[in-house]
Formats: structure tokens, sequence, C-alpha cells
């Protein structure tokens, strides 16, 4: 299991990402769609990169707007496995 990354490892890493914030243990970003199928598409697109990686966002989903949150809930924190699951979500 990946271990929990040090404050600074966390503040570099944020940095790093477009578009998502730190909400205490927890990465954050909303995308905003057209309409709600287009929301769900894109969640549909979530599935195969978390299955890949075994490590999953927990996915809000208003309308056309789609919350996703990543934290490590194994460690309890934000570890190495949440930002590279991040990175994917942003190149989608
Ligand atoms: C057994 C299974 O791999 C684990 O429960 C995985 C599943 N997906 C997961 N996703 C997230 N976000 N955190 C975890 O700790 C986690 N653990």
């Amino acid at each position: 299991m990946a271990g929990l990354l040090t404050q600074e490892e966390i503040k570099v890493g944020v940095s790093q990402l477009e578009g998502w914030t730190l909400e205490g243990k927890e990465l954050r970003t909303t995308r905003k769609f057209k309409d709600f199928v287009d929301a769900i598409a894109f969640v549909n697109q979530l599935v195969e990169p978390a299955e890949s990686a075994g490590h999953h966002p927990d996915i809000a989903i208003s309308y056309n707007k789609v919350t996703i949150t990543l934290t490590t809930h194994d460690a309890g924190g934000l570890t190495a496995n949440d930002f590279d699951i991040a990175r994917i979500i942003s190149q989608l």
C-alpha cells in the first residue's frame, strides 16, 4: 500500500495539478458539462483508469456538474496513488 505523503510532497503535487484544490486530506476538482448526459459520459471515462489502478475517486454528480474527490481511504490521507489518478483525470 502506498504510504502517506508529507505536507511538502502534497504541496508540490497540488502545485503541478491544474484545477484541483487541497481540502484537508483530499484532492478535489469540479467539472461542468453541457448537460447531464455529458456529465455521465465523463463519469464513465473514470471507470477504466480507476479499475486499472485499483484506486477509485469519490464522485458526486449534480445535473451537469461532476465533483471528484481523491484520498486513499486505506491510508487515511493522500498518497502517490491519488496524484497518479488526478493526473490521468486531468487529461480526460
Ligand atoms: C482492495 C482494494 O484494492 C482497495 O480497497 C482499494 C480500492 N480502491 C481504493 N480507492 C481509494 N480512493 N482508496 C483506497 O484506499 C482504495 N483501496
